[in-house]
């Protein structure tokens, strides 16, 4: 089997092939097909970075540019020395002087990992970019319990890449009978680091969440504060009446002001967020024990990218787009320095069909672009020297965890998105698929 793919680029070394941009390659041997040993004897790292759908898949030209994106966005070495070089497919030319900027290892402190073939499909994109990752238990049925917890981790274990050392912290999905008890195991099994607020209905899977936060799960938040673990909370709520615009800013003057009244030493994470009046709510309270993650796509995009020529499937997501001027409060709050922000990619894939559909699922898979995302955002505020206490420094240090102590590198040198990535029960569409980038996120 022969297959020729135009790779973005290839500086190939003496035993090895790295990626680079303008060099014309041949792949001539079934080697990203199929689980070939390396050179040193381990499982060849491209091999292991393909989900068992796309080896067995031959010369879909998807199945290159996503092979094009990992490597590209990797670095990685190829380790086999007989790659001969012929076309290329995403032509993404270099010019200039190459900017670099070398950070600690992120992490990312809101990620929907799924289960199953999606599991699969995506855990490499996020096993790359991060050392841990908060785990959100939201699947079908949800993580409920920390047996629950501690088997889905080891399935997440199994998924991951062999040479990558992602950590998954998981949590738990908080709901109206949680007891007390279920927190203390929580602590006790030192694989759980929080525990996940969904309001009945005001999301994907969010069916079973709580009804009634102060009517129904007081002792649980007592425990929570006394052992020290954060609430992690999906900040909206659920009143049909209440304009989804307005769910995010009406959820903090019904739920979390009381809630902080109460319980002033619990630590509480509003993910997501996507409005001034969550910035200025989370700027206002004490450092250490409220904290908010952002990601991506609140930093760059606002509520008219819903509507761009058309309706866009793959840029909902739940709390949706803002306006403008919320979209600039985040991006100030962020490249501020504010050590109550942090990064949290919130990526959530979901098959291509649910998205184009008459009721489409709410959700973006920005795993693959998030950190080229944020190193644009902190590029264009003149902020470069803030992004690493963002990425790197402000999350561990607000979940009382040790910072990562390797590093990845961001180069200043386009790449192209892929426009799907293919899995064995379908494709993912990735956030900017098809557009070029400008960050380059590679292993030091
Ligand atoms: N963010 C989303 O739009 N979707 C998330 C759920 C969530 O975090 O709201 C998902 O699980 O798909």
């Amino acid at each position: 089997m022969r297959m020729q793919a135009e790779l973005i680029s290839c500086v190939v070394g003496s035993s090895s092939a790295r990626i680079s941009v303008g060099r014309r390659m041949r792949i001539d041997r079934p080697l990203l097909l199929g689980p070939e040993p390396n050179v040193n004897g381990g499982p060849s790292p491209i091999v292991s970075l393909l989900s068992p759908s796309l080896v067995r898949k031959t010369q879909a030209s998807t199945d290159l540019d996503l092979f094009v994106g990992l490597v590209a966005s990797e670095n990685w070495a190829l380790n086999v020395p007989s790659v001969n070089v012929v076309g290329r497919l995403n032509p993404v030319k270099a010019t200039g002087a190459k900017m670099e900027v070398s950070i600690t290892r992120p992490d990312d402190w809101h990620l929907h990992l799924r289960d199953g073939d999606l599991l699969q499909a995506v855990i490499s994109h996020s096993a790359f970019h991060f050392g841990r990752g908060i785990i959100m238990p939201n699947l079908k049925p949800p993580i409920k319990t920390t047996a629950a917890a501690i088997s889905y981790r080891e399935s997440i274990l199994k998924a991951i890449p062999t040479n990558c050392d992602f950590a998954p912290l998981m949590t738990l999905y908080l709901t109206d009978a949680m007891s007390p008890e279920e927190i203390k195991l929580a602590k006790e099994s030192g694989v759980v680091y929080a525990v996940k607020l969904y309001p009945a209905g005001a999301t994907t899977n969010s069916q079973d969440g709580v009804t009634d936060l102060f009517g129904k799960c007081l002792p649980v938040l007592e425990e929570m504060m006394k052992q020290n673990m954060p609430l992690l909370v999906h900040g909206e709520v659920t009143d049909p009446e209440v304009d989804i615009f307005d769910r995010e800013k009406v959820f903090i003057d019904a739920i979390l002001r009381p809630l902080i009244a109460r319980f002033p030493r619990l630590k509480v994470v509003m993910e997501h967020v996507t409005t001034e009046d969550a910035v200025k709510f989370v700027e206002s309270c004490k450092e250490g024990f409220v904290a908010a993650t952002v990601t991506p796509q609140h930093l760059v995009l606002n509520r008219n990218s819903l509507f761009q020529g058309g309706l866009q499937p793959h840029n909902y997501c739940l709390p949706v787009l803002k306006r403008e001027i919320h979209r600039r409060a985040i991006v100030s709050a962020v490249t501020s320095g504010n050590k109550r922000f942090f990064l949290g990619t919130d990526s959530a894939p979901h098959d291509r069909r649910k998205k184009e559909c008459s009721c489409g699922c709410a959700g973006i898979f920005n795993a693959f672009v998030a950190l080229s995302v944020y190193a644009k955002v902190f590029e264009e505020a003149g902020a470069l020297d803030k992004l690493e206490a963002f990425t790197s420094f402000n999350g561990p240090d607000f979940y009382g965890l040790p910072r990562n102590t390797t590093k990845v590198k961001l180069i200043r040198s386009p790449w192209k998105v892929p426009e799907s990535v293919p899995y064995a029960s379908g494709e993912i569409v990735p956030m900017f698929a098809g557009e070029t980038l400008e960050w380059l996120p590679s292993l030091v």
